[in-house]
């Protein structure tokens, strides 16, 4: 089989529109902090080693309420004045939530409040409107702005064309780190692109044009060790859990909606955590998802104690569910807060389901380029990421940026977000990929 093979025939493309999330970012105010919340007095029972932060021994607070029909309420916990309720929004028809052997949980006044206050509680659950493309087809229309802009670099490179020499394999290298491939990478590929040259002795300028987008195509498929990683199988014996973590804007609410959508679309009892507590209007945000493809989210008011949302959220979880989706803040007061709340929500998972989370995704949006190696980085120390989502990949001119992760990361890309549609979310497969980036090329050349 020829390389060829691997482009099969395009079908029509959509066009995406951009749009930027421009809700406003909370103060970084101490009051705003949520582990210095005030909220949190439920004591966790269990043998699990202390941990660093008073809070997180203490994460869970008040009732768990789900809308409109279960009320839990337990006896024993002191439940001060600022505490607050977990909704679970939108309503749901049958009795889910119990809490969890020994921990106590107590119905507060405000919780009623806080459903009133929530429109989203209120809204119908409209079925998934979109129109499904095969994967092939999406990864063509969404890789489409990739395509072009990488088609108009290769064009201005060729156009200097006089002959395959240093020159041509320096300019060569600028191409491919214009194209966000990283520097070490550039250097592999344009390594490899002068054995190639040779052995296929191209000369001409149409001859090196092949020679370079075939080379591109197979590194992506074969040569390079980007291999297929889908997301773990849910385990069928525990709660499972999925940790989204990444900055601010990255794509993490969006991609577990649409992950959502496709764990339930597959049977599946899938539960949400607001545990981004931080951004003004986040957490409306995830329930709005949640409303929108028919799945439950436990919330609790902005500033809250994340982990405590976290905490209830596995509570309730743990008694019906096939698994729950953590959204988590992109921005706290400064990166180390960030990255110690991170370690304790993760911690706080670990000690109530021993085998969970099962996958850690760092959602990396693929238009910051080279940055979302950096925090990929820190993200990494942090909490011990097990997979990448690369979301907006839609709007991005740059496709070497899966080159580079899997350089310089060593962390699978699982994910990828082509749109901002339900439906666009897909496994990321790098000969769907390499296809949707080169295809075209190959066929004008
Ligand atoms: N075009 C496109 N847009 C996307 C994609 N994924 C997310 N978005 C958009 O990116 C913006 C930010 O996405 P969010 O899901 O809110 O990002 P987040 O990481 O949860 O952000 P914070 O809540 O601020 O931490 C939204 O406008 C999304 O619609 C994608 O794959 N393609």
């Amino acid at each position: 089989m020829g390389l060829f093979d691997i482009f099969k025939k395009k079908t029509p493309k959509t066009d995406v529109e951009e749009k930027k999330d421009t809700a406003p970012v909370a103060p970084a105010t101490e009051e705003s902090v949520p582990e210095s919340s005030p909220e949190a007095n439920v004591e966790e029972k269990t043998d699990a080693a202390p941990v660093a932060s008073a809070t997180e021994d203490s994460v869970s607070e008040g009732s768990v309420e789900v809308t409109p029909e279960v009320k839990v309420e337990g006896s024993q916990a002191a439940v001060s004045e600022t505490e607050t309720a977990a909704v679970v929004s939108p309503k749901i028809e049958k009795e889910t939530a119990k809490p969890a052997a020994g921990t106590d949980l107590t119905a507060t006044e405000n919780s009623a409040e806080i459903e009133e206050n929530s429109d989203i509680s209120e809204k119908k659950q409209p079925a998934v409107e979109a129109t499904v493309l095969d994967d092939a087809a999406e990864y063509d229309a969404g890789l489409k702005k990739t395509r072009h802009s990488f088609r108009e670099k290769l064009n201005g490179f060729l156009a200097n064309f006089r002959s395959v020499d240093e020159d041509f394999f320096e300019d060569l290298e600028d191409l491919l780190i214009q194209a966000d491939v990283g520097y070490n990478m550039a250097l592999k590929i344009s390594d490899a692109l002068r054995e190639e040259v040779k052995l296929q002795n191209a000369k001409s300028k149409a001859d090196v044009a092949q020679v370079i987008v075939q080379k591109m195509a197979e590194i992506y498929t074969t040569e390079n060790p980007i291999t297929k990683q889908q997301l773990n199988d849910l385990d069928p014996q525990n709660l499972n859990v999925i940790l989204f973590v990444g900055v601010n804007g990255a794509g993490k609410t969006t991609t577990i909606g649409k992950l959502a959508a496709r764990y339930q679309a597959a049977g599946k009892k899938v539960l949400l955590a607001a545990a981004d507590t931080f951004r003004a209007g986040a957490i409306e945000q995830l329930q709005a998802w949640g409303s929108k493809i028919g799945v439950e989210t436990v919330a609790k008011p902005a500033g809250s104690d994340p982990a405590a949302v976290v905490y209830e959220a596995l509570q309730i979880a743990q008694e019906d569910y096939d698994l729950l989706l953590v959204d988590t803040a992109g921005r706290l007061q400064n990166n180390t807060n960030l990255m110690k709340e991170l370690e304790k929500i993760k911690r706080i998972i670990t000690r109530q389901v021993a085998t969970a989370p099962q996958e850690v995704l760092l959602v990396i949006d693929a238009t910051t380029g080279q940055n979302g190696l950096v925090q990929a980085k820190q993200f990494q120390k942090a909490t011990q990421v097990t997979g990448i989502v690369l979301s907006k990949l839609d709007g991005s001119s740059q496709g070497g940026i899966v080159l580079a992760i899997n350089e310089e990361l060593h962390i699978p890309v699982k994910l990828v977000g082509l749109g901002e549609k339900v439906t666009d979310l897909r496994d990321f497969d790098p000969q769907q990929y390499a296809t949707g980036l080169f295809s075209e090329l190959l066929q004008t050349e």
